[in-house]
């Protein structure tokens, strides 16, 4: 028998699933997640577990779990389940990304209507006795400009919806083309600013990374018309608190509506919830029925198939290779990744529409659609974070309308062998090159028109600069004035001539302040200066397990 731990409320028809099936014993305890200790034990003797966003699978809640071999998230976030740890444990973690679009879209509409007529204080007013028809006279919707920032499976559901409201919509996703947009009746921008200062209501739907944290900011916000209302139902966090707050003081924000927070505990969010123009649900985008009971019936199956027939599905963190296969790959999977990385970092935001990748030489024996997924994985983490894995970029970048494509060729030029990635936005191609010394050793050898040999590892600092005499020592003395540290440099020159365009590619042993940033930029003969940051060199690859 199987012990599947259910630690978290879950809908009736998946507890009765895992209940009636023969080979599964169900131990179901709601509240456990409440005590980080019980539920490590209960962990203990569990070979699955199925969770909602209130079970926290921290690195110290995972780590020596040695039953353990699933994770079934009922639910889209797995932000509350730390990936590099179910991984490194061999723990599969697979989530239930479609069973609560359509719920969490309505309980948007939901709350920017409610916001808009006034609906939770209205209705206060009258269980206190008043009636006040004056107070509570709202906006209309029809007519209005609705900006959604993320048009994943939710932002696009509710970009929709709005359609239908007769709204004017407009969004923001570098990761969604033009053509998808313009299918879906959605004005695309790809600068958030620019799409911001238009909007009435602005809506957010990203998930919560580095990228999106506080993209509504304290700065943007000032930018906005006076009266936005702005919408929250996607994570705490990716709305500044402390900004709104100030502007729902200033009175330069006419209103708010949040499902999520950056803490979600009682008494938390008092403040956000005083303001009369704020209205707060907790956490409830998900809580339908409807929404539940698939979500229930995904995760059940999901433990169960995995635990009694092997079943793979709708995984995060797994690959679909064998053992001896992969070792052997490794290097590529880990070039390509770093590559797509690099190219995402030096993108910009710009729309992304695709990207090629050459293989060439030794490469081609290997699995090349693998390392094909390795790179999109790369490309996408930037914006998708955890929630992309090699399992599942091919698909991702699909359903976003960015084709990438692969050539090969056995011949080798002037490596034994290379890949090399050209990644296509809505303004420009960029290229970079890079091939394996022995096993482990990544080199970036092209970047753009430019020939080189740079480590792929780390944090870069790309600049372009005219090939003049004194450049070096001059960029040297600044990072040395800022105590920051180059462990490696590689030039690379147009021309193989001095005096022409040339580029750098610096890596450095710690994060150079602004400031330091600054004067390399303002340097004369410098120009197009881009931090990447890579793993470290021999990082394990946490989307593989390695
Ligand atoms: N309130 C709730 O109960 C509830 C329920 C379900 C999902 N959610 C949350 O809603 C969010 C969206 O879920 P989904 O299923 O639509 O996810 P999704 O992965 O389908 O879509 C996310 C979209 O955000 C885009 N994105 C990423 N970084 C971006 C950036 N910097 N700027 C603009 N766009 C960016 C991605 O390209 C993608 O299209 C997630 O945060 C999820 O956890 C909340
Ligand atoms: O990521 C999700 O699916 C939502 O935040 C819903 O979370 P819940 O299932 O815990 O309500």
């Amino acid at each position: 028998m199987f012990r599947v731990l259910v630690s978290d409320n879950l809908s009736p028809i998946g507890l009765k699933l895992l209940e009636e099936h023969p080979e599964i014993e169900l131990d179901y305890q709601p509240e456990i997640h409440q005590d980080v200790e019980a539920l490590k034990a209960a962990l203990q003797n569990a070979d699955g577990v199925v969770i909602r966003s209130g079970t926290k699978l921290t690195e110290d809640v995972l780590t020596g779990q040695e039953r353990l071999k699933v994770i079934a998230r009922a639910g889209v976030g797995v932000d509350n389940i730390d990936l590099q740890a179910a991984t490194r444990q061999g723990i599969i973690v697979s989530n239930t990304p479609d069973g609560n679009t359509l719920s969490t879209a309505e309980q948007t509409i939901a709350m920017m209507m409610g916001l808009c007529r006034n609906t939770g204080p209205a209705s206060q007013s009258m269980r206190e006795g008043r009636w006040d028809r004056k107070l509570y006279t709202g906006t209309q919707l029809a007519g209005k400009t609705i900006g959604v920032v993320g048009l994943g499976r939710i932002g696009l559901a509710v970009a929709k919806r709005c359609n239908g409201l007769e709204m004017n919509v407009l969004g923001y996703d570098p990761f969604l083309s033009e053509e998808r947009a313009d299918q879906q009746n959605i004005e695309l921008y790809r600068d958030i600013d620019e799409l911001l200062v238009k909007c009435d209501i602005v809506t957010v739907h990203t998930p919560l990374t580095d990228e999106t944290r506080g993209i509504i900011n304290a700065e943007r916000l000032a930018k906005m018309k006076k009266g936005v209302r702005l919408i929250n139902c996607a994570r705490g966090g990716i709305i500044d608190e402390q900004a709104l707050i100030e502007g729902l003081e200033s009175g330069h924000v006419g209103g708010a509506a949040l499902d999520v927070y950056v803490t979600e505990k009682p008494g938390a969010n008092d403040k956000l919830a005083s303001f009369p123009n704020v209205l707060c649900t907790p956490h409830l985008g998900a809580s339908t029925d409807e929404a539940q009971e698939q979500v229930a019936v995904e995760a059940a199956d999901i433990v169960c198939n995995f635990l009694t027939k092997n079943e793979v599905r709708s995984a995060v963190n797994m690959v679909p290779i064998s053992g001896k296969e992969l070792e052997g790959t490794r290097a590529y999977l880990d070039l390509a990744y770093r590559l797509g990385l690099l190219l995402a970092q030096t993108s910009h935001g710009e729309g992304i529409q695709g990207a090629r990748l050459q293989y060439r030489g030794d490469v081609c024996s290997k699995p090349m659609n693998l390392i094909t997924s390795a790179f999109t994985s790369g490309l996408l983490s930037a914006a998708l974070n955890d929630s992309v894995s090699i399992v599942n970029s091919d698909m991702t970048a699909k359903d976003r309308g960015i084709e990438i494509t692969q050539t090969s060729t056995t011949e080798t030029g002037a490596f034994a062998t290379m890949i090399s990635a050209t990644l296509i936005t809505d303004k420009r191609e960029i290229t970079a090159a890079g091939t394996t010394f022995g096993n482990n050793f990544l080199r970036l050898v092209k970047l753009n028109e430019y020939q080189l040999d740079a480590y792929l590892d780390g944090l870069l600092l790309i600049y372009r600069h005219r090939d003049v005499p004194g450049l070096i020592g001059a960029i040297g003395t600044t990072f040395g004035k800022h105590k920051v540290n180059i462990s490696h440099m590689a030039l690379g020159r147009e021309k193989n001539e001095p005096g022409g365009d040339a580029i750098a590619v610096l890596n450095l042993d710690n994060e150079p302040t602004e400031a330091a940033i600054k004067e390399v930029i303002d340097h004369p003969d410098v120009h197009g200066v881009e931090l990447v940051n890579l793993p470290p060199a021999n990082a394990s690859l946490p989307w593989l397990g390695l």
